[in-house]
């Protein structure tokens, strides 16, 4: 059965109460904080009210604080419950890789994992799980000696994973810091393959034209291998001598609107979300999500912006690797002194490569004020990718832009005003900014 269908019907097994929209559209702090406990109340509130009164501001070019006004998908006990259909199914299973970004479940990921220490068979196991880190790339090509081993990391990839399968198939250490298990497969020359997704395609497409092309990975089309589509891109990593990786998820949101309007009309509860909820703070769930055990993906991703820096500082770490050890536990680094010190011990504390990433930060904002593709965009959970080595050679890249989504014609984002439904701002520059004056901080530390 594919992998689709399944997790679509483990989701039925929990729809089995209403979920009603609150379109109050009050104050995400106010609204929130009866979903929190008594401490996280407090500091949500009061982080939210500085914002709401332009007090708290965080930026170097003296705009204003913000706050989103949240519209939320709350869960009541009564009402008509609802099944998913055969037709919901199909319908899951026809519309790509964003529908499946919208609707798909994963197990929880904390914590931290050492170099190899994931098989190719987790990552390849029907059970589909968030990365961690550090994972096995499978080859899909039929070539195993193509010119890729030249670099000191991918040698090393090479020697610690030498061995062939029966079908020759290489397989490739690779750091993959956020996302699914089985996203990636590796490709030749320096390449990665990501899962298709129709979405991601078009914005590789429109972005060939764009200020932003030298700023997001090197694409390379479609490509079919073992009857499974991938698009074919850059391995960011594949030039760097042993990286440290960090990934940065950036905006004020990391939801579409279209997954609000979703959740009210066909609401999913979601038990692997409410399970991540509560490894976190076990306060965290209302008294109904605890009695229904499960909770929607816009309370869980609402939730997960609050705890962690994305409502507060437009940006948020998913993960990092420095030397062989990975860690994707970040979720309640939420301050801005917490994102500091985490920048801090992954660049060892090395000022030029704050420095460097600082400059290439600001040719990145240079080249989003000058995109056309920015202004049309809606960007959604896409992340800032940096990558540095030993010989303190630093870059920054623009990755991940399967939910990045066009506007309707004549409509335009500065991608700073605060987020209100319908306007579909991201906050993405004011997270931009926000970064830039951190690593500023710490380069004059
Ligand atoms: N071109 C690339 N070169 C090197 N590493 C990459 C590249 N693209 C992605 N990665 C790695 O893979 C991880 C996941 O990438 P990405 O966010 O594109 O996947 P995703 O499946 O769309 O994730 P999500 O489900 O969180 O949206 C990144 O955190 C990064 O570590
Ligand atoms: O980081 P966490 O706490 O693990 O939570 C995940 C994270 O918010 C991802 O961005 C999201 O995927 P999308 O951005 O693709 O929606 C995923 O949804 P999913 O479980 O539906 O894949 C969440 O589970």
């Amino acid at each position: 059965m594919p992998k689709q269908r399944r997790r679509s019907q483990r989701e039925a097994v929990f729809s089995r109460s209403s979920l009603v929209y609150d379109g109050s559209g009050r104050g995400g702090g106010g609204e929130r904080a009866g979903n929190f406990s008594s401490t996280e109340i407090c500091d949500d509130q009061a982080q939210m009210a500085e914002q709401y009164s332009g007090q708290a501001g965080f930026l170097r070019d003296g705009k204003p604080g913000r706050g989103c006004l949240v519209p939320q998908v709350t869960i009541t006990s009564d009402g008509d419950s609802r099944e998913i259909t055969a037709e919901d199914l199909e319908e899951d299973e026809v519309n790509g890789r964003l529908r499946r970004k919208l609707s798909n479940s994963s197990i929880s990921s904390n914590g931290s994992s050492t170099v190899f220490d994931e098989s190719e068979d987790d990552i390849l196991s029907d059970n589909e799980t968030k990365s961690k880190g550090i994972v096995t790339l499978e080859h899909l090509g039929d070539s195993v000696d193509s010119g890729e081993q030249s670099n000191a990391w991918w040698k090393l990839k090479t020697i610690v994973h030498c061995p062939l399968v029966a079908s020759q198939r290489r397989r490739l250490p690779w750091v993959q810091l956020a996302g699914h298990k089985g996203s990636f497969k590796a490709g030749d020359e320096g390449t990665i393959l990501k899962k298709f997704s129709e979405n991601e395609k078009l914005c590789f497409e429109r972005l060939k034209e764009d200020a932003l092309l030298s700023f997001v990975p090197g694409y390379y089309g479609v490509v079919e291998r073992d009857g499974e589509l991938f698009l074919k891109m850059k391995d960011l990593l594949a030039n760097f001598d042993l990286p440290n990786v960090m990934d940065c998820k950036m905006g004020v949101r990391t939801y579409l609107e279209e997954e609000l309007v979703r959740a009210r009309v066909k609401p999913k509860l979601r038990e692997d979300l409410y399970n991540k909820m509560l490894e976190v703070d076990s306060e965290a769930p209302t008294a109904e999500e605890k009695k229904l055990q499960a909770v929607t993906k816009p309370r869980y991703m609402q939730w997960r912006e609050s705890v962690s820096s994305t409502n507060t500082l437009g940006f948020r770490i998913e993960g990092i690797k420095r030397g062989e050890t990975c860690n994707t536990d970040f979720k309640k680094t939420r301050s801005k002194e917490d994102v500091i010190q985490v920048f801090k011990d992954f660049v060892e504390g090395n000022k030029n490569i704050i420095n460097s990433y600082i400059t290439r930060l600001d040719d990145i904002k240079q080249a989003l004020k000058a995109s056309e593709f920015f202004k049309k965009h809606e960007v959604i959970g896409s992340s800032l990718l940096f990558i540095h080595d030993h010989k303190e050679r630093a870059e920054v890249w623009l990755i991940d832009f399967g939910k990045t989504t066009p506007l309707p014609d004549g409509q335009n984002l500065d991608h700073y005003r605060p987020w209100e439904e319908g306007n579909r701002e991201d906050g993405y520059l004011w997270g931009l900014d926000n970064l830039l004056q951190t690593l500023s901080l710490l380069a004059r530390e």
